[in-house]
């Protein structure tokens, strides 16, 4: 797959046009085309200010964009509400916030499931149908929980489990509405090194069991390690796109991350320049010291 930005992919589950947004003279978002591949895991990185989560925010209709469409399974989803794109099957995690920390693991659960309540107006005119609706979402609840190790803590307030915990709530409580696509944001962010695996294991069965993943992650590791795809933004925009393994050594990439240009090595003269001033340093440092 050719490694341009916006690059077409086979399968597409998500097809993003021209989105921009803008907040006040400041243009934080503004992609001209991007592809994600059906049943790949997909990182989105970029310095700090690139616009990921801002981007995140339009996809998921969490923000209203300025300008631009998307499709996701080949329906139009720009303009669409939240709760609609999450029934659609599009859903993204959420960091635990403070209202949500009070609740128990269980209520939060449940709350994930909202999107799926009053789907259908007629049918909840059906006698009978909240209560099985009911349970039907306690049952995904206990199945999930069981899966992310979180049964043991159902009655447990949200704010008092562990970071690892937290990122593993966060995502069960994403999958309550049986999501295609499943948007993760910062999955990795004050996580303990000792549950790093685990979360990525969890990343991956969601891969295996046939779901597209989209990231937003600074962790390089984890990025090189689990995602098929990485896609870079900067300025608001798609600078790059890649395979992991290659795309830290692109030099769009480096210059992003680096705010500078390293097309030139440095010349004998800059060499010379910044070695005396180096120097220059030092001695003033050593200066310093000894007047101590
Ligand atoms: N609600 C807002 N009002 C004004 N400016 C905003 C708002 N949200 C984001 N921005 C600005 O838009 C730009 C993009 O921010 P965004 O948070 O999307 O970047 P990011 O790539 O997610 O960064 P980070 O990696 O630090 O989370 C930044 O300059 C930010 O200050």
């Amino acid at each position: 797959m050719a490694r341009e930005p916006g690059v077409p992919k086979p399968d597409p589950i998500l097809v993003v046009d021209k989105v921009v947004r803008r907040f006040g003279g400041l243009t934080a978002v503004d992609v001209e085309h991007v592809e994600v591949q059906r049943g790949s895991i997909t990182a989105l990185i970029g310095p700090n200010g690139a616009g990921k989560t801002t981007f995140f925010n339009q996809l998921t209709g969490f923000d209203t964009a300025d300008a631009g469409t998307w499709t996701f399974n080949g329906r139009t989803m720009s303009g669409v509400p939240a709760h609609k794109v999450a029934r659609a099957g599009m859903v993204r995690t959420f960091q635990l916030t403070k209202a949500l920390s009070r609740l128990t693991v269980m209520e939060n659960m449940r709350l994930g499931a909202q999107q799926q309540k009053g789907e259908s107006f007629w049918r909840a005119l059906v006698p009978g149908f909240w209560r099985s609706q009911e349970q039907e979402i306690t049952e995904r609840a206990e199945e999930l929980l069981v899966r992310f190790k979180l049964d043991a803590k159902r009655d447990d307030f949200a704010g008092s489990l562990s970071g690892g915990q937290r990122k593993l709530l966060e995502m069960a409580r994403a999958l309550m509405v049986g999501p295609e696509l499943v948007m993760l944001d910062e999955p990795m962010a004050g996580v303990n090194p000792a549950l790093t695996q685990s979360l990525l294991g969890h990343v991956k069965d969601l891969r295996e069991q046939g779901m597209t993943v989209l990231f937003v992650e600074h962790d390089m590791d984890m990025v090189r390690d689990i995602s098929d795809w990485v896609i870079v933004m900067a300025q608001g925009a798609v600078i790059a796109e890649g395979p992991p393994s290659t795309i830290m050594s692109d030099e769009r990439v480096i210059d992003a991350y680096l705010g500078a240009h390293h097309d030139a090595p440095l010349s004998d003269t800059e060499l010379q320049a910044q070695l005396h001033e180096a120097e220059a340093e030092l001695e003033a440092e050593i200066e310093e010291e000894t007047q101590k």
